[in-house]
């Protein structure tokens, strides 16, 4: 039996109150199997298959509302000259599902192509610029997508203030000249590379109004980032730079149910000491021909539900209250 949030049982609701699609570093690029710099195998064409798979089960479902993908569209290998299209040639994959697709930015995106140029491409339904947004998908529910690569050494004009305050934190924090290696760095303080971002001040002020608005409206929030913002659910070096700053102010609201990533391409999954589920996704590129890694969530008052396919692996997130 289920109990309904104003006391009420109801032994028969069992349909979700809605369901999407996701998929995360699908990180396409018309080029030969590789590796990860770790020795981890990469099949930078056949993650467009895995891709088209996905829509086509997405799209046979019927109900799914909208459907998300986790940052890293294209790999920071494709020719340059070929960025464009091959970011053009995934979305068009996008396009054969039958609802929005909403994204978000990782760093191989920006190793091709400029930030402005992704959110226009993309169609990051941005307010003045940014790459950080909300949507209400059920009038329970808002999900509120995170930049974190607001701040960084990627992406940004040479000399923007972003880019410099990124800089200076890689200074400090990374002793090592190559900024992406984590040598010598201990614990937490792997998560200082190149690869990864922060949350600047304008976007955590404007993530404590959403979340403010949110818990006035009575509405769950599914938080979704490219990078992950739980130590227990990835790798120091997969970590937003300022997950800490990011997690204490949806800590101080209890609106925020989940948060779902990708970057970290094996995938985790953990529960904060607040009870937020953290869901790392596994990636698309990683599955070698013959496997898969996508699925959908169903989402219900109590709990989200992942259904997975293959490498994915299904998590069942039952809220504390
Ligand atoms: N020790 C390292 C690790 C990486 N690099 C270089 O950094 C760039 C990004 O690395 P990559 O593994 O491709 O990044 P992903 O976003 O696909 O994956 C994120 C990780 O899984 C998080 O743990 C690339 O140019 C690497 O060569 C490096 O120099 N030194």
């Amino acid at each position: 039996m289920m109990a309904l949030t104003n006391g009420m049982v109801d032994a028969h609701v069992k349909q979700p109150l809605f369901s999407f699609g996701v998929i995360t570093d699908v990180q396409y690029a018309d080029i030969p199997d590789g590796r990860s710099f770790r020795g981890i195998p990469r099949y930078y064409r056949h993650s467009i298959m895995v891709l088209q798979k996905a829509v086509k089960k997405w799209n046979e479902h019927g109900k799914l509302k909208f459907s998300v993908h986790f940052g890293d569209i294209v790999d920071g290998f494709c020719p340059k000259h070929e960025s464009k299209n091959a970011v053009e040639k995934v979305i068009e994959e996008f396009q054969e599902f039958k609802g929005p697709v909403y994204n978000m930015l990782g760093n191989h995106c920006l190793y091709n192509l400029p930030r402005d140029n992704l959110i226009e491409l993309l169609k990051i339904p941005t307010l003045h610029g940014h790459a950080y947004y909300d949507f209400t998908p059920s009038p329970h529910y808002r999900f509120v997508v995170l930049d974190g690569y607001d701040i960084s050494a990627i992406g940004w004009p040479e000399g923007h203030p972003h880019q410099l305050e990124a800089m200076d934190l890689l200074y400090k924090k990374n002793p090592n000249i190559d900024k992406n290696s984590p040598m010598g760095m201990v614990g937490l303080e792997r998560r200082f590379l190149m690869f990864n971002g922060g949350v600047g001040q304008g976007q955590l002020e404007w993530l404590d109004g959403v979340l403010q608005d949110a818990t006035m409206c009575e509405q769950r929030v599914v938080v979704c980032c490219h990078l992950p913002l739980d130590p227990g659910a990835a790798c120091e070096e997969a970590l937003l730079w300022n997950y800490d700053e990011v997690m204490n102010i949806i800590h101080r609201f209890k609106c925020v149910k989940a948060c779902i990533s990708g970057h970290a391409h094996e995938g985790g999954y953990s529960i904060d000491s607040h009870g937020v589920h953290h869901r790392v996704l596994e990636a698309a590129l990683e599955c070698p021909p013959g496997s898969d890694a996508f699925g959908y969530m169903d989402v219900y008052h109590d709990r989200l539900s992942l259904v997975g396919t293959d490498r994915m692996k299904s998590t069942e997130m039952a809220f504390e209250s």
